[in-house]
């Protein structure tokens, strides 16, 4: 890649500055070991939140509320985020995160659990965009899952990684990337791009 890409890239990252709340958010993240999206993903994450105009997004994988914040940014003043986390002390400090923000209590619901346990109890068609960061080896069950959340024309944002794009790379997390990256682009229900920011960000619509 051209020094000059690389440049582009970097600019990129820094471009959106995050508040004081996300930055706490993301150290908090970096101490718990929930490493917490970076800027060029908060931003795409809050852009597209508005864009969309989503008022009830799931996510999966709080961490310490980074992401959160960044999707509460950008949504509308009524919009609802549900967040799922299986660590208790992830989920205490999002909910700090999101209160000292000044966000209402009732603008998140942030559940406790695995994933793939959760996400079964949830209704049908009642999401308008589902954020993906967690476990990268359940991204297949979470794509079924999502695939059911969304309400025709909703979003699916999906974290990825450097190594999915690296043909030398084959163990097992990357393989299931590629495997899920696939079957998203050609199985023909959603309309998807592979973002270059981050480690990658894809980003579908439901048909
Ligand atoms: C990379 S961190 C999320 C960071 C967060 N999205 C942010 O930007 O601040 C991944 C999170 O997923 C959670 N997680 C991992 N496996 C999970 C599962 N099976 N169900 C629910 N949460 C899970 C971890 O506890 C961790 O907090």
């Amino acid at each position: 890649m051209s020094t000059q890409k690389v440049a582009a890239w970097s600019h990129a990252e820094e471009f959106v500055t995050p508040g004081e709340h996300v930055e706490e958010a993301g150290r908090r993240g970096e101490e718990l070991g929930a490493p917490a999206v970076g800027n060029g993903v908060g931003s795409v994450l809050q852009t597209l939140a508005a864009a969309t105009g989503a008022k009830a997004v799931m996510e999966i994988g709080t961490g310490a509320g980074a992401s959160g914040l960044w999707l509460l940014g950008g949504m509308p003043a009524d919009g609802i985020l549900t967040t799922i986390d299986l660590e208790t002390e992830h989920q205490r400090a999002a909910r700090e995160a999101f209160a000292a923000a000044g966000f209402a209590h009732q603008r998140t619901r942030v559940i406790a659990g695995r994933a793939l346990e959760v996400l079964p109890r949830m209704t049908d068609g009642a999401y308008d965009l589902v954020v993906v960061d967690a476990d990268k080896q359940e991204y297949p069950d979470y794509l079924a899952q999502a695939t059911r959340l969304l309400r025709r024309g909703g979003t699916l944002v999906m974290t990825w990684s450097d190594k999915e794009s690296d043909p030398a790379s084959r163990d097992p997390e990357t393989r299931t990337l590629r495997e899920v990256g696939r079957t998203i682009r050609d199985q023909g229900r959603f309309i998807v791009s592979l973002l270059p920011v981050g480690e990658g960000l894809l980003v579908a619509v439901k048909r």
